[in-house]
């Protein structure tokens, strides 16, 4: 019988300062985003092996990430939330992945605002 389990390798609040918004004054600063992610891995082998090489390198992620936000300078969160997802899916090989992407300072009243994105097969 297929085994339906499905192992997570997660990041959380992983702070990336960037320029990224839809308004004049944004293309001139930086701002802090944070960043949620639950990637899909089979944790089995690296849980059998010891061996980080098979393992989803959470390390290796939050560098691209912030690398990948860093470089896009987008306007739109939403821009820059499939970015990420496409850099996941197509360079670590992630299937599956719930995305949270937090601009804190964004709206004063509130604690943040932001967008969540899954995509891929679970
Ligand atoms: N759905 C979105 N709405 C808004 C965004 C965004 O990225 N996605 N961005 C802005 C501005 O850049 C705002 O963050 C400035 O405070 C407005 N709405």
């Amino acid at each position: 019988m297929a085994d339906a389990s499905t192992d997570i390798v997660f990041i959380e609040g992983l702070a990336v300062e960037t320029v990224i918004g839809v308004y004049d004054w944004e293309r001139d600063v930086t701002q802090r985003l944070l960043v949620d992610l639950e990637m899909a891995w089979d944790n089995r082998r690296p849980g059998a092996s010891d061996d980080v090489t098979d393992a989803l390198d959470y390390a290796a992620v939050s560098e691209r990430v912030t690398a990948v936000l860093q470089a896009l300078q987008p306007k739109l969160l939403e821009r820059a939330a499939e970015e990420m997802a496409g850099v996941l899916q197509n360079e670590f090989g992630v299937r599956w992945l719930r995305l949270t992407l937090r601009k804190p300072g964004a709206v004063p009243a509130a604690r943040a605002v932001g967008v969540k994105i899954e995509r891929g097969e679970r």
